[in-house]
């Protein structure tokens, strides 16, 4: 670019200013080259690659607001009586955490809206992140090049939920700090090293001094930082690796049909931040969330009813509210397995989404780069597993909310949690037999509309009396649409003997995983697609209809 001048060239022998900034950014930070090579790279168009946009808008307002948040904020357990302008809490005592809460409500300008925005578009951060993780899952869009992405994408998830919850254990109201003393709960029923770590956490006895100033530091700098950096490498692999894209015509394993990023999807994108932090921001100015000042200050010996942790945090509560309390003792050691259990179980459903594509490609033998997607009824299998994983996570959120339950639709508790105690281990098993029973009617639907066209609704009398439906042909589009997949078949063991007449010696592992692609990618998991010769044959007239 920097050559390029003397067709620009104005009469004074300069070129226009804009383009002397631009050459001179371009000698120092190589911008163009860059530029150039990325700007006009195609994306695919679909209305779900928008969940993954929507995570990181409202990821930009949090920074955004909680930078703002941060001026006022102070992170400290120092006691102080309240005579700020909030009347009904005059003279009363509070840390100097609580007070300041109180200040950004009512004294700071834009305060509340601000402390309103940075709550919401955590909700809505966690939730958009859940959905485009949903997306990716179903779609099977984690598959070889992408399972690094995906580990990205779950340490996003995991980290986003830590860092809200120190975030709203930062007010030290009274709801904030029954959470954290929930967590003090969770850390002792560690066993042996339990009360060592609490110690080491809180800095003493519960609840100290320290933890305020402690969550503070890791909630704007520690998780926010790695996230940014997460982020970052998660966005560049998107970039590197293609996006994938939805089977259609003229779109292959090996090309990306679409618009180019510039100018196209940047003015999509900026327009969809703006639309994004426009509703974050009307949802913030109408529906209170966290008021703080009913609440009330933390005091260890007081705990409100109806406390609930936010959403993201609802399936860890579920599972320590419905869990009996179990505890045993050894030799004047009490092991809490009512804590220790749930706290064992939480990590475990979450590793399992890491893990998962690892598994399937192993279990299926599938070592292939897939930049097409998977339409989800033609992976019954993982479909099912995915709504199952849904029901677990839905059934313990209303674990975790028993009280609400129970209060709002008149239930007794003890039914509620028995209902949670038995649903989390049958739903997810119903979950997954229903849902791939769904998706084999699906396919069965497609292989029907492939060889008989589309029922038309229009209802013909022929001449001799009969009333038949008129089935309408599909375009070639979508004919391609319902029979480009793949139709794999499981993975076999391959015979006793090999070709010398000895024995092959088959691992328990290799016996394992002929069974579980079976049951993968079995008979029953797959409808035949139509042949080519079923399809002429229809086709021709031989056919009905
Ligand atoms: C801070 C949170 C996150 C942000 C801002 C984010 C952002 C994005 C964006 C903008 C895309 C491209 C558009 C799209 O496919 O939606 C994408 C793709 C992707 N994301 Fe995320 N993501 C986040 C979390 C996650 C999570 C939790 C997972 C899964 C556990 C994940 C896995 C992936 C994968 C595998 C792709 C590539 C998909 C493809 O090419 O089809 N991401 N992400
Ligand atoms: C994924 C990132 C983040 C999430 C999910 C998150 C979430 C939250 C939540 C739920 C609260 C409680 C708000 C309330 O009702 O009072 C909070 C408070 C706060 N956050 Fe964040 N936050 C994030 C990142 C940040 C960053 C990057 C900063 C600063 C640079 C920040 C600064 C603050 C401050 C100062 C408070 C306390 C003020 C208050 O509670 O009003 N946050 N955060």
């Amino acid at each position: 670019m920097s050559n390029e001048t003397s067709a620009t060239t104005t009469r004074r022998g300069q070129a226009p200013r804009g383009e002397r900034i631009a050459d001179w950014a371009d000698g120092r930070l190589g911008i163009y080259s860059l530029a150039k090579a990325n700007m006009r790279k195609i994306f695919p168009d679909h209305w779900s690659f928008m969940l993954g946009e929507v995570a990181l808008y409202s990821f930009i307002i949090i920074i955004l607001t909680g930078v703002y948040l941060t001026l006022f904020f102070h992170p400290s357990m120092a006691e102080v009586v309240y005579h700020g302008s909030y009347v009904p809490m005059h003279g009363i005592r509070m840390t100097q955490a609580f007070e300041s809460t109180l200040n950004i409500s009512f004294d700071i300008r834009g305060g509340l809206l601000i402390r309103q925005i940075h709550h919401w578009a955590a909700l809505i951060f966690l939730a958009a992140m859940m959905v485009h993780m949903m997306r990716v899952f179903f779609t099977g869009a984690f598959r070889k090049p992408r399972e690094v992405n995906w580990l990205f994408g779950f340490l996003l998830l995991v980290l986003g939920m830590f860092t809200g919850f120190t975030g709203y254990s930062l007010p030290d109201d009274l709801l904030s700090g029954t959470g954290v003393r929930f967590i003090e709960g969770v850390v002792l029923a560690m066993p042996l090293v339990g009360s060592y770590l609490q110690m080491f956490i809180f800095g003493g006895e519960f609840p100290g001094h320290d933890i305020i100033p402690r969550f503070f530091t890791v909630h704007v700098l520690l998780l926010p930082g790695i996230m940014l950096g997460l982020l970052v490498a998660h966005l560049i692999l998107v970039f590197y690796h293609k996006h994938t894209q939805f089977p259609g015509a003229g779109k292959t394993n090996k090309n990306v049909v679409g618009m180019p990023l510039l100018p196209v999807y940047m003015a999509k994108a900026g327009g969809f931040f703006f639309l994004v932090f426009g509703v974050i921001s009307v949802i913030a100015a109408i529906a209170s969330i966290n008021p703080v000042w009913a609440i009330g200050p933390y005091r260890p010996d007081q705990v409100s009813t109806g406390a609930q942790p936010d959403w993201y945090m609802g399936f860890a509560e579920g599972l320590v509210r419905v869990m009996p309390g179990w505890e045993w003792n050894f030799w004047g050691h009490t092991i809490n397995f009512g804590v220790l259990i749930p706290i064992l179980i939480f990590p475990l459903v979450l590793v399992a989404i890491a893990v998962y594509p690892f598994i399937e490609s192993w279990v299926r033998g599938d070592k292939r780069e897939h930049h097409i997607l998977d339409r989800p009824r033609n992976a019954p299998t993982r479909t099912g597993f995915g709504v199952a994983w849904l029901v677990a996570y839905f059934v313990m959120l209303i674990g975790g909310g028993n009280d609400l339950w129970a209060t709002h639709f008149h239930l007794s508790i003890n039914s509620i949690t028995w209902f949670v105690r038995i649903a989390f281990f049958v739903g997810p098993v119903l979950a997954f037999i229903a849902t791939k029973r769904v998706c084999m009617g699906l396919q069965r639907r497609d292989k029907d509309k492939v060889l008989h066209g589309r029922e038309s609704g229009i209802i013909k009398r022929l001449p001799h009396g009969e009333f038949v439906e008129v089935h309408e042909p599909l375009s070639q589009e979508q004919l391609h649409v319902l029979t480009q997949h793949e139709q794999p078949t499981p993975l076999e063991l391959g015979p006793e003997l090999d070709e010398n007449g000895v024995e092959r010696k088959v691992t328990r592992s290799q016996k394992l995983r002929a069974k579980l692609s079976k049951a993968y990618d079995g008979e029953d998991n797959i409808i035949p697609k139509p042949t080519v010769e079923e399809y002429k044959e229809i086709s021709s007239g031989h056919g009905h209809h």
